[in-house]
């Protein structure tokens, strides 16, 4: 993995985000493969085609030109033909800035062309330089001779075969247009005037297939320009007497050579240029990573994203394991939250946010990056050892910072005590005279007065006035001695700068009572702490924190508004620490989030209510009340001092107990008729006499059975496994499962071996709950669990208990905003719509029932068969009359007229594969025969 931070970081940016989040989208521009600007126009082409142009020229003897964008000056040249140039450098200008040079965006369009429209992967190397002015003329042309060709190829570095394997993999995309080569495509001869050179659309070796079987309509081998002697593929093709070609007729030798020809083009480059390694994409890359000194001195505030790369990982958490200013471990971690994900041709991210702080006379230094796998193992990432490093010796103030009307930038750093005065650096682009497309640069740097002295630090300010459009697209950054902080952009600057309040206000306070967590959106479809709300204009962080007392989070937002919740909604996202910016009504000095932002703590002093554990007794869950007489009838008690504990006193042994709304107890030695598990959110109504234990409710009751001898194991033990590291984490929790089409019935406890789900069940990297009700199709029941795995059931079986929903908190490995159960527990979910399955009759047979079978001696082993359209009449029509016939594992079918090797009956519901041809049938299962027997 390549050391961050690098000079290609905004390359590997463009290269690899070309979709979601943070995506730079250059891909757009070639996404299809068959999209062009117009009829008879290829994209992909034309990007291709343009790198070639601009390398053509180049002269490794001399070490002049090659791919240095100097095709940006030669758009005119009369040897620059065709309707491509000038829009392709209109499309890729944009992402030319001081930190990747338009050359190198030429290279990464070669790799982006190539890799949409299916071709290989282009190892990109960067570091090119742009020319200034036009470079040489000498680009090949249809009518030159063969020798010409040979000489012009040789002279940017490519040997005779290596030219012809170069046109082969430059002419397999695109074709010749009417308008620029009418001697080659005669007008009205071709569709759109615009004549292809093989007859795919796509990066492949039909170029070389068609050419060789004779088929080519290629116009540079066959038609009009036989006759004229433009006909240069043909004799390029034919210079070695078709040996190259022949060799690129095989898929994977033009694949191979096509990334050597490729990449052999974007590496002729001058003299005085040193390319880098070629760029891959970061496993983890920190994006906007801001320090910013707070109100008040003494805090300084930590924001950013992580881009963990997910191609090959799935992940359930992201922490930063700190060291502050002075290289010592801090114990707490920095948590994140999931902000999006991205991925390009090859690659997939995930994006996590955080927004922190710290004293700012601790501060930071650098940080590792922790990941957390589903699994729960961990993995530590120290950038190859350095750390990632947070350098506080000055910091650009945002807050401070503004562009008025008139494109006058402000902008205030703050510079820790003991550095020089600092300076701002502004780079601009301003416009060339047309036709040139790609702008030019400028720089400025401007020294910046000093403001006050705040803390430990000193800020410091300067202006710079934009003139046009140059804001839009301007870098600047502050530097002192060696430290700087670069790379910001004008966006969301406000129009008028705040100074620094020398007195901090206490939004972040902290007490005993409550944790300070962050800034977090509120503008999802649901609120982001959706149990309980109250507002008014007194509002204070004491008030929102006592009346969410009953509550793990509360957070105030506009100034007046207080929210309570046990979890916050996944919709809320953590947003940068400034965007809480409201005062309260109630205490000017405390911030009460901004609109649509809520400021958000956790209540230390919150302690979540339970079904508490009672000796001799295994908790079973809510259940109703019987629907003849009580679920429990033998005796009964009621107190305000109500607790599990006092009720199960009470019954003294009773073989069960249960606690009911609020205050009620009772006894039985059996459950009452109708009594059934229920949802756990039935049973909500706090003990009177404690207020952290639920004792049911009206009609519900929480249920104990007594553990009966040394039969107490059949009831699972769940074995959880912990995914988080030391310190807990404020994750947002995932939204209430729900599947359209399905109704969701629970967490449940799962055991290895005795399967609440039983019927089939895979693991993989990618489980959701719409690939798992996929892959259980036809099934009555799915159930997710341990975030990867997917099972199927026709009935809920081993009597599994219903656990809380909280035990439920992984995360799906294939969609991180669903909850897939966790160890031992399952996310069960019924189908709305699935009947049961059948042993549907078959004329002249009788069900037999499920027998068992083995690989090694089959039961049945005159003829078998494996369809992956297997159904109970097809099996029945291979075997043709036998006596017995029987499916197995879904697709397979055996015949015999005898058991050849000894078989036992075992119970129905063991055969629970579906048949793959037809979801209503039973097809055995592993090791088991759906036996049928002729009558
Ligand atoms: C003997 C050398 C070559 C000659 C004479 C030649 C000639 C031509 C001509 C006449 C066109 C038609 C352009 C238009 O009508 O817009 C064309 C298209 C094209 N050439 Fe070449 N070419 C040569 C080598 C190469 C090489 C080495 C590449 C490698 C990158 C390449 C890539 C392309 C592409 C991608 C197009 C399609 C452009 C489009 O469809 O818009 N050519 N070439």
């Amino acid at each position: 993995d390549p050391t961050w931070p690098s000079s290609v970081d905004e390359l590997e940016d463009i290269m690899f985000l070309s979709t979601g989040y943070r995506a730079r989208g250059l891909a757009k521009g070639v996404t299809p493969c068959s999209l062009g600007q117009g009829p008879g126009r290829l994209s992909a082409a034309e990007w291709i085609r343009t790198a070639f142009h601009d390398m053509a020229t180049g002269n490794v003897y001399t070490g002049e030109g090659g791919l240095d964008a100097s095709i940006v000056f030669e758009t005119t040249n009369s040897e620059n033909i065709g309707p491509g140039f000038g829009p392709t450098l209109v499309t890729w200008a944009p992402f030319f800035s001081s930190r990747a040079s338009m050359a190198d965006i030429i290279a990464i369009g070669v790799y982006t062309a190539t890799r949409s429209c299916g071709g290989p992967v282009i190892p990109v190397r960067a570091g090119r330089k742009d020319a200034t002015k036009a470079g040489s003329i000498g680009i090949p042309l249809p009518e030159n001779a063969i020798g010409t060709f040979r000489n012009q190829f040789l002279r940017t570095g490519y040997s005779e075969a290596e030219m012809i394997a170069f046109v082969a993999c430059g002419h397999t995309l695109g074709g010749v247009h009417s308008s620029a080569f009418p001697m080659i495509v005669p007008a009205n001869t071709a569709p759109n005037d615009y004549a292809k050179f093989d007859n795919t659309d796509v990066f492949d070796n039909k170029i070389a297939v068609e050419y060789l079987g004779g088929t080519s309509k290629d116009p540079l081998i066959v038609g009009s320009s036989t006759g004229n002697g433009r006909n240069s593929d043909a004799r390029v093709f034919a210079a070695d007497g078709n040996v190259t070609i022949k060799a690129m007729q095989n898929p994977e030798t033009f694949a191979s050579m096509c990334t050597k020809m490729f990449q052999k083009m974007i590496e002729v480059v001058p003299t005085g240029v040193t390319l880098t390694d070629p760029i891959k994409p970061y496993d983890i890359k920190p994006y906007d990573l801001q320090l910013t000194l707070l109100d008040g001195g003494s805090e300084i505030s930590f924001t950013g994203d992580i881009r963990i790369r997910t191609t090959q990982r799935s992940v359930a958490l992201v922490q930063l394991v700190y060291k502050d200013r002075n290289g010592a471990s801090v114990s707490t971690p920095i948590s994140t939250a999931h902000k999006g994900d991205a991925s390009g041709f090859d690659d997939t991210f995930t994006f996590y946010g955080f927004s922190t702080q710290f004293p700012a006379d601790t501060s930071i230094s650098s940080f590792n990056v922790v990941i957390t796998l589903p699994g729960g193992a961990t993995e530590a990432h120290d950038n190859n050892g350095a750390g990632y490093t947070v350098d506080d010796r000055i910091m650009y103030q945002f807050p401070q910072s503004c562009l008025d009307s008139s494109g006058k930038l402000t902008a205030v750093a703050a510079v820790r005590n003991g550095l020089s005065s600092p300076n701002l650096q502004v780079v601009v682009k301003n416009p060339r005279p047309s036709p040139v497309v790609v702008p030019s640069l400028s720089a400025a740097s401007v020294s910046m007065a000093i403001q006050s002295a705040i803390g430990s630090y000193q800020l410091y300010s300067a202006t710079y006035s934009f003139i046009d459009s140059q804001a839009q697209s301007a870098l600047f950054g502050v530097s002192a001695d060696s430290a700087s902080d670069n790379n910001k952009n004008t966006n969301s600057l406000p129009s008028t700068c705040v100074t620094l309040n020398p007195t901090a206000p206490s939004s972040t306070q902290s007490s005993s009572a409550f944790a300070y967590q962050g800034c977090y959106s509120d503008n999802g479809p649901n609120r982001a702490l959706p149990a309980a709300t109250t507002a008014n204009d007194a509002m204070t962080t004491e008030e929102c924190a006592a009346f969410c007392s009953k509550f793990q989070y509360f957070g105030l937002e506009y100034s007046r508004e207080c929210y309570c919740g046990n979890a916050l909604d996944a919709s809320s996202e953590i947003m940068g620490a400034t965007d809480c910016n409201l005062g309260c009504l109630g205490n000017s000095t405390q911030l009460c989030g901004g609109a649509s932002r809520l400021s958000l703590y956790k209540n230390l002093k919150y302690v979540p209510m339970v079904n508490p554990k009672i000796d001799g007794y295994n908790y079973l869950g809510c259940y109703s009340e019987g629907t003849a007489g009580r679920a429990l009838a033998d005796s009964t008690t009621a107190s305000d001092s109500m607790t599990v504990k006092s009720c199960a006193a009470f019954c003294n042994g009773a073989p069960y107990f249960g606690v009911e709304y609020g205050r009620e107890c009772y006894c039985g030695a059996i459950l009452g008729v109708g009594s059934v598990i229920k949802p756990a959110s039935q049973c909500s109504i706090a003990c009177a006499g404690n207020s952290t234990e639920y004792c049911g409710a009206a009609n519900f009751l929480n249920l104990y059975q007594m553990v009966s001898g040394s039969s107490s194991s059949s009831t699972p033990t769940p074995t959880l496994t912990s995914s988080t590291l030391a310190s807990p984490t404020p994750m947002p929790t995932l939204p209430a499962p729900f599947l359209a089409g399905y109704a969701y019935q629970g967490c449940f406890t799962d055991t290895v071996g005795l399967r609440t789900l039983g019927a089939k069940a895979y693991g993989t990297e990618s489980n959701s709950y719409v690939s798992c009700a996929t892959f259980c199709d036809g099934y009555a029941f799915f159930g997710v669990e341990y975030g990867r795995e997917c099972f199927c059931g026709n009935n809920i079986s081993n009597n599994p208990l219903l656990a809380s929903e909280s035990d439920c908190n992984f995360q799906c490995t294939g969609n991180s905003s669903q909850v897939c159960g966790a160890g031992n527990r399952l996310n069960v979910f019924q189908s709305n719509t699935a009947t049961p399955p059948s042993n549907p009759s078959i004329s002249g047979y009788n069900f037999t029932g499920c027998y068992t079978d083995s690989v090694a001696q089959r039961t049945l082993n005159e003829r078998v068969l494996f369809d992956d359209q297997m159904t109970i009449a097809k099996c029945a029509t291979f075997c043709g009359g036998t006596k017995y016939f029987g499916t197995e594992h879904g697709g397979e079918c055996y015949c015999g007229n005898n058991f050849a090797h000894q078989s036992t009956a075992v119970p129905e519901s063991d055969c629970s594969f579906l048949c793959p041809g037809n979801h209503g049938q039973y097809c055995g299962a592993e090791n088991r025969l759906s036996l049928w027997t002729k009558s």
